[in-house]
C-alpha cells in the first residue's frame, strides 16, 4: 500500500496542492487532469526532489516522509525510478555505461546485462544515445530507470513526441516488463488512449486536488453518443478517434457537434 495526505503551497504563484490516497501496490496508475494541475509537482514530492509543506507518504511500511515530524528521507534513500519527458540521458556515455552508472550494490538490482535483455536493448551495449531511435531512447532511459528495482516508478509524460507505431510497440512490451518487476508505476500523462493501453487505475487531478481512485474502465465509462477526442485518425482523417469506454472508435468527423481539442469531451450524432 502507498499511503499519502500531501499539501503544499506556492507563495510565488498563490497554487495549492492537496492530495490524499491509499494506492494498491505493484499497479499502474495514471496521474489524469488538465494541464498546470499539480501533477508534476505531485511526483516531485514523492521522489524527495521537492519539499512538500504538510503530510506525509508511506510506501509499503516505511515513511519517506512526515512533515510533522520534519522526517524526511532523502531521494537517494528512495527506491524509486523516475523518467522525465526529455529523458536526461547522458549524451557521452554508452549504453551499458548509463546502466552501470545508475545502477546501486544492492541484492534487488538487477546487473547491466538483465536490464539490457528485459529492455530489448542487447546489442547496443556500445552505442550512444544519438545512435539510437526514439523507441531505444525511452527503453533506455526506462532500462535505468528500473535497474534497481524501485518500490514506485515514477513517469512524467514520457511517450511525448514518439509516432503513434513506436508507441504502440513499447505499450505491447511494457505492461508485462512492469508486471515482471512488479513495481507500482505512477504515470502522468494527457493521453486517454495511452491511459487505456498502460494503466489499470486513475487518479484524477483538478485544480490541484486529487480524487478518489477509479478504474480505468469505469473512468472511461461509455455514455451515449460521448467520448475523448484522440485527434484525426491520420490513415484517414476523414474519422476522428474518439475513446469511449476504454476503447478507441472512428466517428465520422461530420457527425461530430462542437469543435473540441485533443483530450476534451466530444459529442456526436448520426
Ligand atoms: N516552483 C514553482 N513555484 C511556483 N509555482 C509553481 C512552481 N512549480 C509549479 N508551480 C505552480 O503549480 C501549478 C501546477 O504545476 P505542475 O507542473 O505540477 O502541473 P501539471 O499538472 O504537471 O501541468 P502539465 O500537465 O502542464 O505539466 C502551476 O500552474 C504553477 O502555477
Amino acid at each position: 500500500m502507498i499511503s499519502f495526505d500531501i499539501q503544499h503551497h506556492f507563495k510565488k504563484s498563490g497554487f495549492s496542492i492537496a492530495a490524499q490516497g491509499k494506492w494498491p501496490q505493484g499497479k499502474r496508475i495514471a496521474l489524469y487532469g488538465p494541464s498546470g494541475t499539480g501533477k508534476t509537482s505531485l511526483i516531485l514530492i514523492m521522489t524527495g526532489l521537492m519539499k512538500a509543506q504538510h503530510g506525509y507518504l508511506k510506501v509499503k511500511d516505511q515513511l519517506w516522509f512526515d512533515c510533522a515530524k520534519n522526517n524526511h528521507l532523502k531521494p537517494q534513500k528512495r527506491k524509486v525510478g523516475m523518467v522525465f519527458q526529455d529523458l536526461a540521458l547522458f549524451p557521452n556515455m554508452t549504453v551499458a555505461e548509463q546502466l552501470a552508472f545508475a545502477r546501486q550494490d544492492s541484492s534487488k538490482s538487477y546487473t547491466v546485462g538483465q536490464m539490457m535483455a528485459l529492455c530489448q536493448l542487447s546489442g547496443m551495449e556500445k552505442m550512444l544515445p544519438e545512435q539510437l531511435s526514439g523507441g531505444q531512447k525511452q527503453r533506455l532511459a526506462l532500462a535505468r530507470a528500473l535497474i534497481n528495482a524501485p518500490e514506485i516508478l515514477l513517469l512524467d509524460e514520457p511517450f511525448n513526441g514518439l509516432d503513434q507505431g513506436v508507441k504502440q510497440q513499447l505499450y505491447r512490451d511494457l505492461k508485462p516488463l512492469f508486471q515482471q518487476i512488479g513495481c507500482t508505476v505512477v504515470m502522468v500523462s494527457h493521453d486517454a488512449e495511452e491511459i487505456a493501453n498502460l494503466c489499470e487505475w486513475v487518479y484524477p487531478m483538478k485544480a490541484g486536488k486529487g480524487e478518489e481512485l477509479v478504474a480505468v474502465d469505469e473512468f472511461f465509462q461509455p455514455s451515449e453518443n460521448r467520448g475523448i477526442f484522440l485527434g484525426l485518425d491520420a490513415d484517414d482523417p476523414v474519422y476522428a478517434k474518439v475513446m469511449v469506454g476504454g476503447k478507441v472508435l472512428r466517428i465520422k468527423r461530420e457527425a461530430i457537434i462542437e469543435k473540441v481539442t485533443i483530450g476534451e469531451d466530444v459529442r456526436w450524432q448520426w
